[in-house]
C-alpha cells in the first residue's frame, strides 16, 4: 500500500466530515476544497466575492504551510463558483496570491457547493 500522510491544522476549517484537509503522497500534497469559511468561527465570512476568495485561498495556504510548502509550490487548482458572473472578481483576487508563474487551473460553475458557499478551491502542491 502506498504511504500517505494526512495534514491537519486548526488554521484552516476543520469539521467531522470524512475527508482530510490535505494528504501527501509521493511528494504531492492534495488539498481538499475549501470554501470561504473562517477557521475560528466555522462560519462563512461576510463580504463580496473578492473577500470570500481571499478567505478560501488563505485556508488553502494554511494547509500548504502546515505541510511545509508555500503558495509558490501550488501546481494545479480547481476553482468552483456558483455564478460565473463572479469570474472576473475571483480572478482579480486570485491573481493577488498567484501573480508569478501561476498554477494550472480549471474553473467550473457548480450548481451548489457545501454550506451554500459561492466559491471553493482545491489544489495540488509539489511539496518536496
Ligand atoms: C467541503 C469539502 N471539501 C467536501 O465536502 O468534500
Amino acid at each position: 500500500m502506498v504511504e500517505t500522510q494526512s495534514i491537519s491544522t486548526p488554521e484552516a476549517p476543520q469539521n467531522d466530515n470524512p475527508y482530510s484537509q490535505g494528504v501527501i503522497v509521493d511528494g504531492l500534497l492534495f488539498v481538499s476544497g475549501f470554501g470561504p469559511v473562517s477557521p475560528e468561527t466555522m462560519e462563512t465570512v461576510n463580504g463580496d466575492i473578492g473577500i470570500q476568495t481571499s478567505r478560501v485561498i488563505e485556508n488553502l495556504q494554511a494547509v500548504v504551510e502546515e505541510a511545509g510548502g508555500s503558495l509558490a509550490d501550488v501546481v494545479k487548482t480547481t476553482v468552483y463558483v456558483t455564478d460565473m458572473a463572479d469570474y472576473d472578481q475571483v480572478n482579480e483576487t486570485y491573481g493577488e496570491y498567484f501573480d508569478e508563474d501561476p498554477p494550472a487551473r480549471v474553473c467550473i460553475e457548480a450548481a451548489r457547493l457545501p454550506d451554500n458557499v459561492s466559491v471553493e478551491i482545491d489544489a495540488i502542491v509539489a511539496i518536496e
